[in-house]
Order: structure tokens, then C-alpha cells, then sequence
């Protein structure tokens, strides 16, 4: 007996299709001492971010942290803003949209390429909402954070979870967990290093930043440190550099605790007294330009460097919207979607037979017996 589309169109004549939830870490709504507050306020109480106890925490918290940091942040921020808002944000909507059109070309199929942030807005929640009205029967969620860490990337799970916990009918789900040492990933960096340098002299030293933890979770089991240092290599190996020419350091400490060493801005500040007074600095951490890089790497460190006797300083932008990342990135979202795209095609057809009163055999079905 033949099977029709009917018999499988659960979705109320709605099309489906393949969702992908880009997912950064969020920044504020605009560079205020409230709006900070805000931010900072959901960002750092999530006991994924600031691992102590809770009560201690919320002490420190809200009797300190909260009244003093907004505005400093904010003042940071203001010295980064544009006039298309927040690079953070203004980079992972570029992102979104070119790897929108990439991933048509590639699917031959419907897929909603999303972005959310982990904190703040659009979230993470109100984005799953949409890819459900969208039609996305199959959501891979890719946290852009090249090397995993349970203060990013974990957390961002999190939260996928505890909206999915409130569904009836849930999507196929599938998590990208990291692509520290993926190929098109180093290829793309080590590609922007040697742009870099054919337009600048080239530093003594490369050293490579990435976002600091506190050392306690690298003693508790998080694989940062050594996904970090697995990219260094990889970077390094790609651009032949010899062991004396890079480094790895680790920025944006915050609190007393001792994070992971050792500090970019220590290191930059020794830098000059060893000789190395030209460097060039890169961030492969961060998929986009943001308040760490900008500011804290292109004008503070600079400072630093610059004080203690270093002469040149350039800092290499993150790889933001550049084409080789985007490729990259497709090409990770395409690696994690195996079997979904024929699917999404096969739906695409049959919705839009469908749309045109065609009663048909079902796409997916037509192997099976007339
Ligand atoms: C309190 C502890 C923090 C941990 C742990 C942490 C880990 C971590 N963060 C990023 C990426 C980014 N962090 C950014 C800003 C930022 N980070 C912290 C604190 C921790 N981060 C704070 C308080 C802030 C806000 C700014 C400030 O007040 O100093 C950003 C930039 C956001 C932007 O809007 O531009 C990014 C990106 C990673 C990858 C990471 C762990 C590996
Ligand atoms: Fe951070
Ligand atoms: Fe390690």
C-alpha cells in the first residue's frame, strides 16, 4: 500500500528544517552602568562561571561586585562601542548571516542558521523558540569557543537543557563540544598570521592569549589548559615557527585566586627586559573581536608593553567574519549534521509538493512499494 505525506505530516503543514544555534557568550545592551549591572549580574552568577560556594558568593556578589565593576566595565565598554553597537554582537550577527548563505549552498535544503547569547539578549531560550516555529525538527548547537571549558561551553549546554526540559516534542539535538585542533580552524589563523605579516614587520615573538580560568578547575579536570595549548601547537607547527619564536599566555584574570599562568599581561611586561621588544599578539580563543581583545589586549597590554620598553606591539584581529572562518565553521556544522541535509532536502521537496496540493509519496519513502 502506498504511504502518503499525511501520514507523516506531525508538523500541521508547517516546513521543516535543519536549525543551527550559534551560540556566544552575550555582552551588554549598551555601555551603561545599568545595563552592565544587569549583565554582570547573570553572567556571574552562574556557579559554572564563579565555581564557590553560593552564599559566599552572593555576599561578595552583591555587596561588592555589583556596586563597584558596572561602572569600570562600562567606561570599558564606551572606549569599544560603535555605531553598530557591541563588535561582540555586531561580528556574530556577520557571522550568522555568512554562514546563513554558505549553509544554503551546501544543505540544497531548509536550514535557520541562529544566534544567541549565553547571557543577556537574544537568549538562548527565546532562540530556541524560534528555530521551533521555524520548523527545525534537528538543532545542532555550536558554542563558539574553540577550546572547550565548563565556563562556556558546559554552561551553554546548560541552558539549551533547561529550556528543552520545558518541551513536549523535542528536536533531534547534537552539541559541537569543541574544534580546538580542527583543521580549517588552524588553516584560517594561521592564514591570518601570515596575512598579518605581509603588511607589517614581523614581531620577535608571537604570543598567543587566551582567555585565563581559575587553575583550581584545571586541577578539577576542565580540559581548557591543554585544548589551548594543543591549538598553540597546532598554530605554530602551520606557520613553522621555531620553539624560541611563540608563547602562550593566559588574559582577563579577575578575583584573587590564582588563574592560569602565566598572564599575558605579567609576560608583555617582562617581555622587553629579555630582549623581545617587538611582538605580535593573536587571540585564537575568541571566534570575534570583543571587550577582552579590543580593549584589554589592543590598548591595555599595548600599554603595558610600551611602559616597560617594548617598541612595536600589533595585535592580530580574531577571525570574526573572515571568509577561511566562515568555511571553517561551515565546515564543522557540516561534519556535525552527517544524514541531515538529504533529509532537509527530501522534506524541502515534499512541503513545497505539498504547498502545491500535490498529494504525493513521501520523499523520505521512495524506495518503498507502490
Ligand atoms: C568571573 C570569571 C570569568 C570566567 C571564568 C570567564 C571565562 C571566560 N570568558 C570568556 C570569554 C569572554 N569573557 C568576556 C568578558 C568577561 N569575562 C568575565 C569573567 C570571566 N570570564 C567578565 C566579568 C567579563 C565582562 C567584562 C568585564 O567586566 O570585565 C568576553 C567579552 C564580552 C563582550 O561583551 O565583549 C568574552 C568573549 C571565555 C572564552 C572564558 C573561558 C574560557
Ligand atoms: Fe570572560
Ligand atoms: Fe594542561
Amino acid at each position: 500500500m502506498s504511504r502518503f505525506i499525511n501520514e507523516k505530516d506531525y508538523f500541521h503543514g508547517k516546513s521543516e528544517c535543519t536549525g543551527i544555534l550559534l551560540v556566544n557568550l552575550g555582552t551588554p545592551d549598551a555601555p551603561d552602568t545599568p545595563s552592565l549591572r544587569r549583565y554582570l549580574k547573570e553572567f556571574l552568577s552562574d556557579p559554572r562561571v564563579v565555581e564557590i560556594p553560593r552564599i559566599v558568593w552572593a555576599i561578595i556578589l552583591h555587596g561588592i561586585i555589583l556596586n563597584t565593576r558596572p561602572a569600570k566595565s562600562a567606561a570599558k565598554y564606551k572606549s569599544v562601542w560603535t555605531e553598530n553597537g557591541s563588535p561582540l554582537m555586531h561580528i556574530s550577527l556577520q557571522q550568522q548571516q555568512a554562514l546563513q548563505k554558505e549553509m544554503e549552498i551546501r544543505f540544497n535544503g531548509p536550514v535557520k542558521i541562529a544566534l544567541a547569547m549565553r547571557y543577556g539578549n537574544p537568549s538562548i531560550p527565546s532562540t530556541l523558540l524560534q528555530l521551533k516555529e521555524a520548523g527545525a525538527r534537528r538543532v545542532l548547537v555550536l558554542p563558539l569557543y574553540p577550546q572547550y571549558c565548563a565556563a562556556t561551553n558546559a554552561t551553554t549546554f546548560d541552558k539549551v537543557f533547561d529550556e528543552l526540559k520545558r518541551w513536549r516534542w523535542l528536536p533531534e539535538l547534537r552539541l559541537v563540544n569543541h574544534y580546538h585542533d580542527h583543521p580549517g580552524y588552524i588553516k584560517a589563523l594561521a592564514n591570518s598570521v601570515r596575512t598579518h605579516w605581509e603588511t607589517h614587520p614581523r614581531g620577535q615573538l608571537l604570543l598567543m592569549s587566551f582567555h585565563g580560568i581559575p587553575k583550581r578547575n584545571l586541577m578539577l579536570g576542565d580540559p581548557y589548559h591543554c585544548e589551548c595549548h594543543k591549538t598553540a601547537r597546532l598554530l605554530a607547527e602551520a606557520l613553522n615557527l621555531s620553539p624560541n619564536a611563540w608563547r602562550v599566555t593566559f588574559q582577563s584574570r579577575f578575583g584573587k585566586a590564582e588563574w592560569l599562568q602565566p598572564y599575558t599581561d605579567k609576560t608583555l611586561q617582562a617581555l622587553p627586559a629579555e630582549g623581545i621588544k617587538n611582538v605580535d599578539v593573536i587571540c585564537p580563543g575568541f571566534a570575534a573581536d570583543c571587550l577582552e581583545t579590543l580593549e584589554e589586549i589592543r590598548v591595555e597590554n599595548r600599554e603595558y608593553f610600551e611602559h616597560a620598553g617594548g617598541e612595536t606591539y600589533h595585535y592580530i584581529p580574531a577571525l570574526n567574519d573572515n571568509p577561511e572562518h566562515i568555511q571553517a565553521l561551515a565546515d564543522i556544522i557540516q561534519q556535525h549534521t552527517q544524514g541531515w541535509a538529504e533529509t532537509a532536502a527530501d522534506w524541502s521537496v515534499a512541503t513545497q509538493q505539498k504547498q502545491a496540493g500535490i498529494t504525493v509519496q513521501h520523499a523520505t519513502e521512495k524506495g518503498a512499494k507502490k
